[in-house]
């Protein structure tokens, strides 16, 4: 019987894991073992280097490739006991698109809606609905390959979404689109979860589209998450925030020194004439606190810069790895 226990939009995983037969008969192990939480509503965006498992896992909570272990709810419906159910309330767009190049688009999104049990006059309105809130109202007779590419990843949406799934994945969006057209689709993916409430599960390979987009990201590498969080969380763990502090004169930048290296977690102070280098775990909170031992010590800092970690720093101290290799 078909589990329906889960909440609507959500998922719920367990020890996801999948293994591929190698060329040479061994096994690969493309995604090792993966827990996995998302909120209906969530946008939640899934980072990790090529090959990490990202795909795999993804086509797995579609149900388009079978697990090899684990457990999985899907938008209230158990993966392997009722992958149909899951099918009928989750959109999934592939990286590769999914139109044909020469037929008009209303066709394709008629079509697309009709195997989806809609009748041809539901699917063309709820078609012309949602080409006008992607941005792509009166292109109905245009034909795919004539779209811009920021267009055709729009239309992969309407595509996507023309069953009103609750949960929408999202390979790879934006993927070699400008930034223009990049930052046009983040609006639009964000009004789709703000006012129809949709989940939104997204892999991608661009820092500043997880880290602008995303309620809260999922790292993976080598088939297994490796950090989870908000962006700001992820980064405000990484330790060691870069500090420095101005003085007015090598007195004061002395004594500000002796007063740093005196504070809890403070790291690599070095001091140049009347600049103070150090490195502060969570600097932004710590700075205020900072500035006052400064004052009371009479060394008020004249000038102070901190530079916060970047989503890339995170990265790189997770995985070893930068994602733009
Ligand atoms: N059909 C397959 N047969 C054998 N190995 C596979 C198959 N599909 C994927 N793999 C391997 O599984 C691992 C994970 O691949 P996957 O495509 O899920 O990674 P990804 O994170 O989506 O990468 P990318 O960012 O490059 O799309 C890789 O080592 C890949 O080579």
């Amino acid at each position: 019987m078909a589990e329906t226990s889960g909440e609507a939009g959500a998922i719920h995983a367990r020890g996801l894991r999948k293994t591929y037969a190698g060329r040479k008969g061994q096994e690969v192990v493309a995604v090792t073992g993966v827990d996995l939480d998302v909120a209906p509503g969530e946008i939640v965006g899934f980072l990790g280097p090529n090959g990490a498992g990202k795909t795999t896992t993804l086509k797995m909570l579609a149900t388009l490739l079978k697990p090899s272990g684990g457990t999985a709810n899907v938008s209230g419906c158990d993966l392997a006991a009722d992958p149909l159910g899951v099918r009928k309330r989750i959109g999934y767009v592939s990286q590769a698109g999914s139109t044909l190049p020469d037929a008009p688009l209303m066709l394709e999104i008629e079509s697309q809606g009709r195997l989806y049990g809609l009748s041809t006059k539901e699917a063309r309105r709820r078609g012309l609905e949602l080409m006008e809130a992607l941005d792509l109202g009166g292109l109905e007779r245009r034909k795919s390959q004539n779209l811009s590419g920021g267009q055709r990843r729009r239309l992969d949406i309407v595509m996507g979404l023309i069953h009103r799934p609750e949960l929408v994945f999202l390979d790879e969006p934006t993927t070699g689109l400008d930034p223009q057209a990049r930052a046009n689709l983040w609006e639009h993916i964000r009004r789709l979860r703000d006012e129809l409430g949709t989940t939104i599960f997204l892999t991608t390979h661009y820092m500043d589209e997880a880290d602008s987009l995303s309620d809260r990201l999922l790292i993976i590498d080598k088939g297994e998450i490796v950090g989870e969080g908000t962006a700001t969380k992820l980064k405000a763990e990484l330790k060691g925030d870069s500090l420095t502090l101005t003085f007015s004169g090598g007195e004061a930048a002395e004594t500000g020194e002796e007063v740093a290296a005196g504070l809890e977690g403070a790291a690599n102070v070095v001091r140049q004439g009347n600049v103070l280098f150090l490195n502060l775990p969570d600097g932004a909170r710590a700075l205020p606190g900072l500035i006052k031992r400064l004052s009371d010590a009479g060394a008020e800092p004249i000038g102070a810069e901190l530079s916060r970690p970047t989503l890339d720093d995170v990265f790189l101290a997770l995985t070893g790895r930068s994602l733009r290799e």
